[in-house]
């Protein structure tokens, strides 16, 4: 099956998991099958906490209302895509530059529906570079602390986030400990969040229509 087949499944897939109320959505080309799905049962919701632009727009196509996190509550579903998946369930995310917003989601929701292709499947996380939000002046500076720890960190030039910060990938590192290294790249002054997510990983993941 191709890569865009298992995404639209796995979108498609995640609806299964839609009970009434607000739905935590999360960015990115399997999260839009998602959505497209999500609009044949928005009378099921009151609507949606968005983790980004692209996908309010979206949303707000289908006539699905967007919700501010703060007066929405913690939320029981977050449904999002992720970069990389270990067998721990733990992720890289930010590909598509919306991983502050994404992880904030997804620390507010109860369960996490983590939505991928079979590409996305890793044994160690890192081969994709790890994507980190940082405060545009603290770029250097962040960059040099990562260079410190053995990345190679690469500005992701022209690249602007939702919240008006850069992003900072970082290629080379083989990521054993996920959750030391996440609290590690956490204390650096000037970043704003990491792509890691191993303190809060998901809970539920579909590979296509397959759960894992
Ligand atoms: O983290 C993300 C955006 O910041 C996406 O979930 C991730 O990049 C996967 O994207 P896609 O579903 O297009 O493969």
């Amino acid at each position: 099956m191709n890569q865009a087949n298992e995404k639209r499944l796995a979108g498609e897939a995640a609806i299964r998991f839609v009970e009434k109320g607000v739905i935590g959505v999360g960015t990115g080309s399997t999260v839009n099958y998602f959505i497209d799905a999500l609009a044949d049962v928005r009378e099921r919701i009151e609507g949606a906490v968005s983790s980004s632009e692209q996908s309010t727009e979206r949303l707000k196509k289908y006539g699905i209302p967007v919700l501010d996190l703060n007066a929405a509550g913690p939320l029981a579903l977050y449904v999002d895509g992720a970069d990389e998946c270990d067998p721990h369930k733990r992720l890289i995310k930010g590909g598509g530059a919306a991983l502050t917003r994404e992880k904030i989601v997804a620390a507010a929701s109860e369960r996490f529906v983590c939505i991928i292709d079979s590409t996305k499947l890793v044994d160690i996380l890192g081969t994709f570079p790890l994507p980190i939000e940082v405060i545009p002046m603290a770029r250097s500076h962040v960059a040099r602390e990562i260079a410190r720890r053995g990345g190679q960190p690469v500005w992701r030039d022209g690249t602007l986030t939702d919240n008006g910060n850069w992003i900072i990938d970082v290629h080379g590192w083989r990521i054993t400990d996920p959750l030391a290294l996440e609290a590690d790249i956490n204390q650096i002054t000037g970043v704003v969040a990491v792509g890691l997510f191993a303190k809060r990983p998901a809970d539920v993941v579909l590979v296509g229509n397959r759960e894992i």
